[in-house]
């Protein structure tokens, strides 16, 4: 076998730049322009890896790597601008040993190339499988390229990963992608926050339980796990889970099997787990509020999402997406931002991440008064008013319900201040559940299970 190194980009500057970092590190390397080049050079030499761009005039690099993998020539690192999720794993499903998201450093792209060439002879490549459609997953900060570079990596495999990533930071989002990018995307996806369900509940939402289990249990439920069969499970806020559920799921993971809340019956399972947290888990680990060797076995593959605001060069992109998304959603005229109102809202710091920016856009694709969104639109942290006197209101209608020979008006009164506090702190803190809870001087389960305990997801954003 040759021990040449074959680049093929039709950028002739990348191509250059490329050859001479591999160059320097003592390999040889032959250049090519397009894909037909490639193929002609094949005839009478095999590389001992080749380094292909997918968008090339002409035949893409997909298409030539699906070819050097059928006849059995490769490692092959597939390189590209075009930095979606579905790109990405397209490339790994038709057995790319790695991926470059374009620019790539020029030591990572060395250092990618002799590992690949340290792991010839590589595994045989997964079948390529249809190409499925990109997700509504968007970034191209260097940070989200890693994440989308990760998740193409490892959807297609087994392995039970780990999303940590504050509030908002789009962590379902990556946890639908790796279920869709793998081979149970035909099968369901399954969400649970754990921190939405209370602590009681929540062994017969994920197990099932059977009729007459427990009281108001009247008929046979199938929980999570069953509902996930074949597919992915997501479990949101792991972080949060009560002990003694976790030793349950512990075991159900180790054995792959599990019995329903009051059943006799064995279950074997064939779910992955998607796990995601806010929290660091290892702190929790530490302060022995979460079993070591559950997070031991969720925490395979981590994937860490950066906040937003270390990640400032995707708020454009999403910014805009989000108002034009809330435009066609709402059926309004669709706006846009000036630049100097997108460069504004780029230096904002949301605490409440992706999904405060998404929330600040519905807002604006309603309000803003022009179709150009300014910098005045975006309005600063308004005064706060005056205390209203909701006392008067609230006597006058406990005095009518009383009247009325109601019975229950604390526990109604109660709830609906609750409830209209949380809300009011979740839309001062986008959606942000924990930093809702401090302002309010209340704990973060209390704000979640108060917000909505009969809920399995998140509860309504403001
Ligand atoms: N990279 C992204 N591209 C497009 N939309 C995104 C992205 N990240 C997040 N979003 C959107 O932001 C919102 C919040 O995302 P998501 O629910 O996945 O966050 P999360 O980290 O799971 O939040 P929480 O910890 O509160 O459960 C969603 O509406 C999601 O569609």
């Amino acid at each position: 076998m040759s021990e040449e190194i074959w680049i093929a980009d039709d950028d002739r500057g990348v191509r250059f730049v490329l050859a001479e970092a591999l160059r320097d590190a003592g390999l040889a390397v032959r250049e090519f322009g397009d894909a037909e080049s490639v193929r002609e050079a094949l005839r009478d030499a095999r590389p001992a890896l080749l380094l292909t761009d997918v968008r090339m005039p002409g035949e893409g690099g997909l298409a030539l790597l699906n070819d050097l993998k059928a006849r059995g020539v490769g490692p092959v690192i597939v390189m590209s601008a075009f930095t979606d999720v579905a790109t990405t794993a397209a490339a790994y499903r038709a057995g790319a040993a790695d991926y470059l998201a374009k620019p790539f450093d020029l030591d990572q792209a060395v250092a990618a190339v002799q590992r690949a060439l340290a792991d010839v002879p590589a595994a045989a490549a997964p079948p390529p499988a249809p190409v499925v459609p990109a997700h509504a997953l968007l970034g191209e900060s260097p940070a989200m390229r890693e994440v989308f570079r990760l998740i193409g990596r490892v959807a297609a495999s087994e392995l039970n990963v780990l999303i940590t990533g504050e509030t908002g930071t789009g962590k379902e989002l990556v946890a639908r992608a790796l279920h869709e990018e793998s081979a149970r995307r035909e099968r369901a996806f399954v969400a649970l926050n754990t921190a939405a369900i209370p602590s009681e509940l929540l062994e017969s939402e994920l197990f099932g339980h059977e009729a007459g289990a427990f009281t108001g249990a009247t008929r046979r439920y199938a929980g999570r796990f069953e509902q996930a069969e074949g597919g992915t499970l997501f479990l949101d806020e792991i972080g949060d889970m009560p002990l003694a559920l976790q030793t349950r799921l512990l075991r159900v993971l180790a054995g792959g099997e599990f019995y329903r809340v009051g059943g006799r019956e064995l279950i074997r399972g064939n779910v992955r787990i998607v796990a995601a947290t806010h929290q660091d888990l290892d702190a929790r680990v530490a302060a022995g509020l979460f079993r070591a060797d559950l997070k031991h076995r969720l925490d395979v593959v981590r994937i860490e999402l950066p906040a937003l605001r270390q990640r400032r060069a995707d708020i454009p992109l999403l910014a805009q997406h989000f108002l034009a998304a809330a435009a066609r959603e709402l059926k309004l005229p669709p706006k846009r931002f000036s630049k100097a109102a997108l460069k504004a809202v780029a230096q904002r710091d949301f605490p409440g991440n992706v999904r405060e920016l998404e929330n600040l856009c519905r807002r604006l694709a309603v309000i803003a008064p022009g179709v150009e969104i300014l910098p005045a639109d975006l309005g600063g942290p308004a005064a706060a008013p005056a205390l209203g006197d909701w006392t008067d209101a609230l006597r006058e209608w406990a005095a009518l319900a009383l009247a009325d020979g109601e019975s229950d008006i604390h526990a109604r009164a109660r709830e609906a201040m609750d409830h209209t506090l949380m809300q009011a702190a979740l839309a001062v803190h986008g959606g942000h559940r924990q930093h809702a809870a401090a302002a309010l001087g209340v704990g973060r389960n209390t704000l979640t299970r108060k917000l909505g305990a009969s809920r399995t997801r998140r509860p309504s954003r403001p």
